[in-house]
């Protein structure tokens, strides 16, 4: 069966497709992953857009239940030059095109994906519509200039309901903008008593879980789309030890006073060189992500620069100058990517252990809010 592929500038691809029988439309963006696939579409910081994979043979290993980043994918199209239907490996369950089928979203192979990207990366990433039907292209046109940017994504992906993954050792609620399960993994893997918690969740309701830290999830959409998580972020600043990935950078860096900006084409795969400044030395990081932090607008805020892309010198990690808060625009969890960056999470272990040995003069009533220590009063009465 024919799929096609419409971009914003009228540029139609015609393929064939391989996942639903349907019409999505989404921003496209480009993956330059070359396994991972499985990760990647279920990465739901890629609610909304359509993603085309750089390397040329997809599918070839298939699905398997152990390697889904959510429960279900948020993309709205995926794009290939080879979709293999026959997957060859033992972990395989079953193929790329029938969990695609199985979630309505709809998929184009056999199109030059090497065009497609040149396209993308010279004028930037576009909105584009991806078909099953057989309307006419002015129909199609209608239809993609009638579509209209997302700003919910956030809403979409996060939990809508608190839960808890116990463990004996420190207390960390992360707040949930559209996690990656890796997130959660590399945490429980480090016995952290973590409570996944809703993205709209408020200063207050953090505090009554008693944090030891707050770890703030990847996410998709713009950050400024989420102006309740920064208000959140300003309040416990100083509070808590905080680490930020992704999305959680850039929320963080807003609620310190930074501004982010879109960039042209974004970062999206698994081999982005990034230069830590102390130390001068590179490492190879996993990404996906279309905004990033402002560096003119660091100057005025107390943050520190950790971090910078290798390739276009953007901003890549930040740190707080007078509180433990930290954070970074790729992903330590990997999943997929190297795992070179996962000490990360050590290092966010480290800081709450230091943060508590420093403060110990800090009973936890003396840091809750004013409307929390009325209600704690009460309880002691
Ligand atoms: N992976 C992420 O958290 C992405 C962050 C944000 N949505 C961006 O595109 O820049």
């Amino acid at each position: 069966m024919q799929a096609r592929l419409l971009l914003e500038d009228g540029t139609l691809f015609t393929g064939l497709s391989f996942g639903a029988e349907t019409e999505m439309a989404g921003e496209v963006v480009f993956n330059t992953g070359i396994t991972g696939y499985q990760e990647v579409l279920s990465d739901p910081s890629y609610c909304g857009q359509i993603i085309t994979m750089t390397y040329p043979l997809i599918g070839n290993y298939g699905i398997t239940r152990d390697d889904f980043e959510s429960i279900h994918p948020f993309i709205h199209g995926f794009v290939v030059r080879r979709h293999e239907p026959v997957p060859s490996n033992w972990r395989a369950q079953y193929s790329l095109g029938q969990l695609l089928k199985e979630h309505g979203i709809p998929g184009i192979s056999d199109i030059d994906t090497r065009m497609l990207t040149r396209k993308l990366r010279h004028y930037g990433t576009m909105r584009g519509l991806l078909t099953t039907g057989n309307e006419k292209l002015e129909e199609l046109q209608e239809r993609l200039a009638a579509t209209s940017q997302m700003r919910d994504q956030v809403a979409r992906t996060s939990t809508k309901n608190l839960f808890f993954s116990p463990g004996n050792g420190a207390r960390i609620v992360l707040v949930d903008f559209g996690s990656k399960n890796g997130i959660l993994r590399e945490l429980t893997k480090r016995g952290c008593d973590v409570v996944v918690v809703p993205h709209n969740t408020t200063a207050d309701e953090i505090r009554r879980l008693a944090p030891d830290g707050i770890q703030l999830s990847n996410g998709p959409g713009d950050p400024k789309d989420v102006p309740h998580a920064i208000a959140m972020i300003k309040e416990l600043l100083g509070e808590y030890p905080i680490f930020g990935i992704c999305l959680g950078h850039q929320l963080f860096a807003l609620a310190c006073g930074a501004d982010t900006t879109k960039l042209k084409f974004g970062h999206r795969g698994g081999n982005h060189p990034v230069k830590e400044l102390a130390t001068n030395r590179c490492y190879i990081t996993s990404q996906n992500h279309s905004y990033t932090v402002l560096e003119s607008s660091i100057s005025d805020t107390k943050l520190e620069v950790t971090h910078i892309n290798n390739n276009d010198k953007t901003i890549e990690g930040l740190k707080h100058k007078q509180y433990p808060a930290f954070s970074v625009q790729y992903h330590p969890e990997a999943a997929p990517g190297p795992h070179d960056s996962s000490y990360l999470f050590d290092k966010f272990l480290d800081m709450i252990a230091d943060y508590k040995a420093n403060n110990p003069q800090k009973p936890r009533q003396v840091l809750l809010s004013e409307t929390l220590k009325g209600e704690l009063q009460y309880a002691q009465k």
